[in-house]
């Protein structure tokens, strides 16, 4: 399946500004008509009502425009009403029609599809076997697990065809099991979807497995807005990014596997990293996430230690958060960098300064497989 890409340097280009009670919504970004866009923030920031906007669904001043395409320009008095826009927008919670077949829920949007504007077309027997449904059709809604539920709501909004593909928090409803049960669904849309996705969440570690660029917001505006590897290893976003979950994503590539210990070799800039096996073939790239917390560092190679993973490199930044134990650090790798989340009181006993070369040490653990993508991040 290998529907048509987005013409090169096709953006979704989107501002809204506006008052809804006491919340003033300010915002524009501009992103690829391709990949997974993010919408990142703390609740309340604007996220369900920026997707809502771009339906037509909430009808603020702005502008939305999918590349040569105007939705809407109140400049110009041009509103397109949400139902001759080809958006699919899947929810929390599923809403499907509880008396129809999962069958009948998908053709239903199928339906809707024939007198539409056209889209990325993907047929019935495409999206069934995408989301992994082909055993589910003759069920009724109320036989299905959450996350089912939520992987027969995708199916119908790609079946109504749609030109742009709205996610406002998928997962959120579901427990951390299901999550990860239908995260490689989401995946998997990623890799054969030519439809750009705008993915709300204010989960970061779902935001760094999945997109490839994200929008960061924070009371109604955009703090920042860039491919996902460059706003994650960014140490002045915590206010906005949270501290707990802090950390960067790296690209590697899988050298080999090592069947007696259950373990995989990877490699990054000629260092090795290894983690728990996984079924990812040699040569190919997979994205880890590595949580600043989980990396330690010292000024000298350790030995007599159980941590296999020891990479050197160079301090980059180093920021001290006033009145609390605590500094944010980052250490290049060569040519990637990796966040440590350390103490003040460790940057003042080491000496750690911007260029002192250090190792970054990482437990082989943190390497979660939920925490890995087999392919490496898109970055328009
Ligand atoms: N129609 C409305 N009238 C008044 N206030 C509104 C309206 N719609 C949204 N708001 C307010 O706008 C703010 C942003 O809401 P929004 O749902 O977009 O946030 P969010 O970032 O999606 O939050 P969450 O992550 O909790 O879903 C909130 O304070 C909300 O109460």
């Amino acid at each position: 399946m290998t529907p048509p890409d987005a013409p090169d340097g096709a953006t979704i280009d989107a501002a809204f500004t506006g008052r809804l009670g006491q919340f003033q919504l300010d915002v524009g970004f501009q992103v690829p008509m391709r990949g997974i866009t993010a919408l990142f923030g703390p609740s309340g920031c604007g996220k369900t009502t920026i997707l809502r906007c771009m339906a037509g669904l909430q009808r603020l001043p702005g502008r939305l425009a999918l590349g040569a395409e105007t939705w809407q320009d109140c400049g110009r008095g041009v509103f397109l009403q949400p139902h001759r826009r080809p958006v699919g927008y899947v929810f929390q919670e599923a809403s499907l029609f509880d008396h129809l077949s999962v069958r009948r829920n998908l053709t239903y949007g199928a339906r809707r599809a024939r007198d539409g504007d056209g889209g990325a077309a993907l047929d019935f027997g495409q999206v069934v076997e995408l989301l992994g449904i082909g055993a589910l059709l003759d069920r009724a809604p109320a036989a299905l697990s959450g996350g089912e539920r939520q992987r027969v709501a995708v199916g119908r909004a790609l079946l109504s065809r749609p030109r742009l593909l709205l996610m406002d928090e998928p997962l959120s409803a579901l427990d951390r099991s299901t999550k990860d049960e239908i995260l490689p669904y989401l995946e998997a849309l990623h890799d054969s979807l030519a439809i750009p996705i705008i993915y709300v969440s204010h989960d970061i570690s779902e935001v760094a497995r999945l997109a490839d660029r994200i929008v960061v917001l924070a009371r109604g505006r955009v703090v920042t807005e860039g491919p996902v590897a460059a706003i994650l290893e960014r140490l002045d976003l915590h206010p906005a990014m949270g501290r707990f979950e802090a950390g960067v994503v790296l690209t590697v590539r899988v050298v080999r596997h090592d069947a007696e210990f259950y373990l995989t070799h990877l490699e990054h800039a000629g260092q090795e990293l290894v983690m728990p096996m996984t079924d990812a073939a040699p040569g190919s790239d997979i994205r880890l996430r590595i949580r600043a917390r989980d990396v330690s560092l010292a000024t000298e190679r350790p030995t007599g230690i159980s941590i296999r993973n020891i990479l050197s490199g160079t301090v980059a930044e180093i920021v001290e958060e006033p009145d609390t134990a605590f500094a944010e650090t980052l250490v290049d790798i060569g040519g990637a960098r990796i966040r440590s989340r350390v103490t003040r009181a460790s940057v003042a006993e080491l000496g750690l300064e911007v260029g002192k070369p250090v190792y970054a040490l990482i437990k082989s653990i943190t390497f979660e497989r939920r925490n890995l993508i087999t392919r490496a991040p898109r970055e328009g």
